[in-house]
């Protein structure tokens, strides 16, 4: 009797949390327990499990991650028998994020479905949400607990130790990682994975004026040679590989004591257990360093989880040092913990500066189980193929701030927003193009964007793209931004077209703040008259209060205009309403 852990990922999380949860079950004595993603398993080996964790993140506009979305068109067959799965336990642990519109839509549907199989609910779903204080570790923390107490009353399970046992501070560490040094190597420096290819910076040009307080960039990359990989439709996303800033890697050597010697020793990986993948594409197979995973393979800029604590108070062997890090790992003391990550924004480098005792006994594979993998940044595209031939241009608003807390005197800075601002022409960067999740019309259709901010890019892309295929496409552009001097992007480029028609919205240009909405509701006729021959509305931008501005406006326009209660309803059943939103 094993446990399988089958997890559904975009960008990594679902299968980091599925790691945790198995290490965790591994240690409270399950015995093998498994992991998996979707991909890698069958409608029919699944129906054989006994006991299963699903672990599902939502991506798109509340869809399957890409890679499970055919294991889940088999879940949906109607030929399926009612009792199909009803040899199966189950819990479902879903990722997702309470600002988009479909939150968690994924993992409710796949428990919803496994109900209708037959399947046996272990315990209550977990929905773990990006917007929790403490993030995912919110839903998920609670959830394990609840999950490992109704283990114990599946058959086979019933010895598991409790998180409480004394015999589960005495099993020792096991890294994921055997480390074997290989001095006089070679160390290999990847110019790309299987997915990923490295391109070259051409420009990266300030788009806000010099005293506006938000340095937003527009980055140029030449992808001449590698059209063909890089081939990419208007609303694509562009993933980023982004890398530790310099100040980070300093903070972060200094604390562990790494000698120049230590961090050009050549080494290579292999896992000590066959669940545990290495990253793809950078470690497999190389011979690698810490100097080259401390930039790009560990992520030393995130704020540490309470796995991050867990993990070293375990390995420490400074007394002191384990108590204090033990302490942040108690639910009684989510204060403690939050005062010293969250409201600090504290980064993973700095905390190994507090605990420099413990840091600087770590080994180099233990590392690896501290840290997190640097994940890839999506980026929606802003050039469009056919106007912008040769390269791919990127609209990024920098991220930098002061900490709640202000006693922190470091300004705290995004990892890829900082690492790709501060690109110059000739740096290199890994990337790779992802499926967006807007799906356009054919240019004869009419299209609405409402895309205020940095959320105008995918409509550049496909403003531009549908002038050159038919020139008389209708296109309408509501662009929100502070000042007409400030942060009105493309301004020049929009002057220069006769079509679309573009409506901006200042917000701070008058004594009255005016947005995206007010403009929508100028323009009802026009919307309304668009919306009868069949237009299409993409809002894009911050997940703020802004999508929910534009669908009240949008419900106010059908009613008092069309007499039509539920607009937005109707439009985003017909798919005619869609969202891309970030936080
Ligand atoms: C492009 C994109 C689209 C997303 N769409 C949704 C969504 O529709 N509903 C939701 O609840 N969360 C959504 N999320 C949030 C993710 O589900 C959440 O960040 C999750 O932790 C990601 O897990 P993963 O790293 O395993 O993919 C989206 C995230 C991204 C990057």
């Amino acid at each position: 009797m094993s446990l399988l852990i089958c997890y559904a990922t975009e960008t990594g999380n679902a299968e980091d949390v599925g790691e945790m949860l198995w290490r965790e079950a591994r240690r409270r004595g399950c015995k093998s327990p498994r992991m998996a993603s979707f991909e890698q398993l069958s409608l029919e080996s699944l129906a054989s499990e006994r006991t299963v964790v699903f672990l599902i993140a939502t991506s798109g506009q509340g869809e399957f991650p890409t890679s499970a979305r055919s294991l889940w068109t088999c879940f949906r067959q109607k030929i399926l028998p009612n009792d199909y799965m009803d040899k199966m336990h189950f819990s479902v642990v879903a990722l997702g994020d309470s600002s988009y519109q479909k939150y968690n839509r994924a993992g409710r549907l796949l428990r919803a479905r496994l109900v209708q199989l037959g399947a046996h609910q272990l315990c209550p779903p977990a929905y773990c949400d990006d917007q929790h204080e403490i993030g995912i570790d919110g839903a998920f923390q609670p959830w394990k607990h609840v999950f490992f107490e109704a283990l114990k009353g599946v058959e086979g399970f019933e010895r598991i130790l409790d998180s409480k046992d004394p015999e589960l501070s005495e099993r020792p560490f096991v890294s994921k990682f055997r480390l074997r040094f290989c001095d006089g190597e070679h160390i290999d420096e990847p110019s790309g994975s299987a997915e990923y290819v490295r391109v070259e910076t051409i420009s990266n040009e300030r788009q806000t004026s010099i005293d506006h307080f938000q340095d937003t960039r527009l980055i140029t990359f030449n992808i001449g040679n590698h059209e063909e990989a890089l081939r990419y439709r208007s609303g694509d996303v562009l993933m980023i590989q982004p890398e530790n800033l310099d100040e980070s890697i300093k903070i972060a050597v200094e604390a562990l004591k790494l000698s120049d010697e230590t961090l050009d020793r050549p080494f290579k990986l292999e896992p000590t257990d066959s669940n545990i993948r290495l990253p793809p594409g950078w470690l497999i197979g190389t011979t690698t360093s810490l100097r080259y995973c401390l930039k790009r393979v560990l992520d030393l800029q995130h704020i540490p989880k309470k796995s991050f604590f867990e993990i070293l108070s375990r390995i420490s062997k400074d007394e002191d040092e384990a108590e204090r890090l033990a302490e942040f790992c108690q639910p009684e003391n989510l204060d403690l913990f939050l005062d010293y990550t969250l409201k600090t924004r504290r980064t993973a480098a700095e905390a190994f500066r507090d605990f420099y005792r413990t840091a600087s006994q770590l080994s180099h594979e233990q590392l690896f189980d501290v840290l997190p993998l640097i994940r890839p940044r999506a980026f929606s595209i802003a050039s469009s193929p056919m106007a912008h031939p040769g390269v791919i241009q990127l609209l990024v608003a920098k991220v930098e701030y002061k900490p709640p807390i202000a006693k922190m005197a470091d300004l705290r800075r995004g990892l890829c927003s900082c690492h790709l601002t501060r690109l110059r022409h000739g740096d290199m960067v890994f990337v790779r193009i992802r499926d967006g999740t807007f799906h356009f019309p054919s240019p004869e259709t009419p299209i609405i964007c409402i895309g205020p901010g940095t959320g105008v890019a995918p409509f550049r892309s496909v403003i531009n793209d549908r002038l050159r295929i038919h020139p008389d496409s209708e296109s309408l552009l509501f662009f929100g931004c502070r000042g007409r001097f400030s942060d009105y992007y493309f301004e020049i480029e929009w002057t220069h077209l006769e079509k679309p028609r573009i409506f901006v919205a200042f917000s701070r240009d008058q004594e009255h703040k005016i947005y995206v909405q007010h403009l929508l509701k100028k323009e009802a006729a026009l919307i309304w008259r668009l919306l009868q021959q069949g237009a299409y509305i993409f809002v894009a931008g911050s997940a703020g209060e802004m999508p929910n501005g534009v669908c009240e406006m949008l419900g106010e326009i059908g009613k008092e205009i069309g007499g039509e209660e539920n607009l937005v309803k109707t439009l985003e059943t017909q798919g005619r309403l869609q969202f891309e939103t970030w936080s």
